[in-house]
């Protein structure tokens, strides 16, 4: 018995009769959740939706997970939750910003990713993820599945060119004490320790040159057909 199903007694896993491997060999590829993380600012949606793009375009089964449109969604805030399920509902399953929040955020996302990887996609996701236990927490979850198919990515573009750009505004308000728990500024950032690609993103190159660097990475690794 698994130890989930001694936890467990009752929620007993059924296996399916199309393998992994039938999905991957219908669609030529491997699936993998290719992990996008830094922090706001950074160039994660820019860079990932470059590399779908170019993905598509060579003809692979792709999905994005993007951090803001998810988070409208399947990691909606408690106020976007209130009106349809009320407060209780809201408050207990709505994400916010906080350490427990953001842990709850990556584990739903992780577990999502891992299912479109198991269904053979090239899975891309984009989130701050700044806790390393987060995600490494979702690593783990993959190589437990037997597989190596977590790609991280650290979009590593110094926090004052994230400041500089600021496209949405939040680190002014940030600053102005407007944002509590700001990613860079009032929250910390932890950097991966060995990621597969530390992708140095604020050297003056395009998102298309970043992109084509994880293309000819995914390449190499055989990931693609
Ligand atoms: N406090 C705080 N810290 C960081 N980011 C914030 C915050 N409040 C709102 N935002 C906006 O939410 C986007 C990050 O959402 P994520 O789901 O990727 O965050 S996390 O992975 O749970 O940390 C992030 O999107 P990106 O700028 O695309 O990274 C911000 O636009
Ligand atoms: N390599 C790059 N060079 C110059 N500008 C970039 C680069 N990557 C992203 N940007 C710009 O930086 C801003 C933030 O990018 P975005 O992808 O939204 O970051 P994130 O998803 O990490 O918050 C956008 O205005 C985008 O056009």
């Amino acid at each position: 018995m698994s130890e989930s199903e001694s936890n467990n007694p009752q929620i007993v896993w059924h296996e399916t009769s199309v393998s992994r491997q039938d999905r991957e060999r219908l669609l030529g590829q491997k699936g993998c959740l290719i992990w996008f993380t830094g922090l706001s600012g950074c160039g994660k949606s820019t860079i990932a939706n470059a590399l779908d793009q170019l993905l598509v375009k060579q003809g692979a089964n792709t999905f994005l997970l993007d951090g803001d449109n998810i988070r409208h969604g399947l990691c909606a805030p408690p106020n976007r939750l209130s009106e349809e399920h009320g407060e209780s509902f809201a408050k207990r399953f709505g994400l916010g910003f906080g350490p427990e929040d953001r842990e709850e955020n990556i584990r739903r996302i992780g577990a999502i990713g891992q299912l479109f990887a198991a269904a053979g996609l090239v899975t891309l996701a984009a989130f701050v993820s700044p806790y390393r236990i987060d995600r490494d927490r979702v690593r783990k979850a993959l190589e437990e599945n037997g597989t190596n198919d977590f790609i991280e990515i650290f979009v590593d573009t110094p926090l004052e060119i994230c400041e500089q750009r600021d496209p949405k505004g939040l680190y002014k308000q940030a600053r102005a004490g407007k944002i509590p728990n700001f990613t860079g500024i009032s929250d910390p950032y932890e950097a991966p320790e060995n990621p597969e690609i530390h992708l140095k993103a604020g050297d003056g190159r395009t998102p298309q040159e970043l992109a084509t660097e994880i293309y000819d990475y995914l390449t190499n690794r055989g990931q693609l057909a």
